[in-house]
């Protein structure tokens, strides 16, 4: 039978069968053994798998992982268990919601860019939806009107929204229709808050964990997968605060900007990182105010890191 990952905490799973029963799930022993070793998690959320319902106790609704689908792409975070090891956060992603604010936190840019980055490398389209539009006065409004402009002119969709008011919350749900959408954001700007408006009667912080999950498992570490009602799935990351770009070698970084893009192939030499090599298309492009100085500065800095990570 075939069913997705609507929750894994890495040693159990709520499955969700297209008819929309769902179960809870243990892995086979065997995939276990061949566990990517780079991964912690071999199955994540939104993960399409294969499974046996355990028949024994037909109410309890217990059901075994057999197989696992191909994924058409993920999003992964460094593990906590080891430096060097990927967790899977979900799978299987049509877009990404990056919640943001201006103000009451104010999320900076370089956070911004990162989380671009991670979803350009695994080929995942992002909206960002700033919120607490009913907190912003003139300069928030001035501040928005920029960086809506920056984001919106590499080719972004950008969106002001209210959680506390309503406001703008049902374009967001027009873009969530009929779609997987991962959705996240630093702690403060609201993604909890506004969940819960395109969930009416979910109510994340007391969503309580059951079955043979047991006591000291928090629902808020796991990321979870919930049914819109207008058709499409949601994907909550509580506590996830950054994810990863441990897989990109540095020369591969600019792709992900994507407006250096069309530079890249322009410059002198061929491994260009775009910082003091002569002839660079890149550079050139900061300088005449082509490309944005700031997205730069970002560039610059996530360079730095992945050069720190290798050596
Ligand atoms: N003024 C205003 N406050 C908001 C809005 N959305 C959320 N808040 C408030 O911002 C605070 C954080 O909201 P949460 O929804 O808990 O934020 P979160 O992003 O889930 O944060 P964590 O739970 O820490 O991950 C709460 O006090 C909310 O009431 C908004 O649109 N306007
Ligand atoms: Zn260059």
């Amino acid at each position: 039978m075939q069913a997705t990952v609507y929750k894994s905490t890495g040693s159990w799973y709520v499955v969700k069968t297209a008819t929309g029963e769902t179960f809870q799930a243990r892995m086979k022993g065997i995939f276990k053994k061949n566990e990517d070793i780079t991964s912690t998690n071999p199955i994540a959320v939104g993960d399409f798998v294969e499974i046996e319902p355990d028949d024994s106790d037909a109410s309890a609704k217990n059901a075994m992982i057999t197989g696992i689908g191909e994924r058409r792409n993920y999003i992964v975070r460094s593990s906590p268990h080891g430096k060097n090891k990927k967790h899977i956060v979900a799978a299987n992603l049509d877009q990404a919601v990056l919640v943001c604010t201006i103000k009451d936190p104010r999320t900076s840019l370089g956070f911004i860019d990162r989380f671009l980055v991670t979803a350009a490398a695994y080929h995942i389209p992002v909206i960002l939806v700033f919120n607490k539009k009913d907190l912003y006065r003139d300069k928030e409004m001035e501040k928005y009107e920029e960086v809506a402009a920056l984001y919106s002119s590499i080719g972004y969709r950008v969106m002001l929204v209210s959680a506390s008011t309503g406001e703008g919350v049902e374009e967001v749900k027009e873009a969530l229709k009929d779609k997987t959408t991962l959705m996240s954001g630093h702690s403060g700007v609201g993604k909890s808050s506004l969940i819960n408006d395109l969930l009416p009667g979910l109510d994340l912080k007391t969503t309580a964990v059951s079955g043979w999950s047991g006591k000291g498992l928090h629902t808020t570490t796991f990321a979870e997968m919930y049914d819109l009602p207008d058709g499409g799935q949601l994907i909550d990351t509580p506590g996830v605060r950054e994810f990863g770009i441990v897989d990109i070698p540095k020369t591969e970084l600019s792709h992900y900007f994507l407006e250096m893009q069309p530079y890249i192939s322009e410059c002198q030499f061929n491994n260009c990182l775009h910082l003091n090599e002569p002839g660079c298309a890149v550079k050139a492009a900061v300088e005449a105010g082509d490309i944005d100085v700031d997205r730069y500065v970002s560039y610059a800095a996530m360079l730095d890191t992945i050069q720190e990570e290798q050596y």
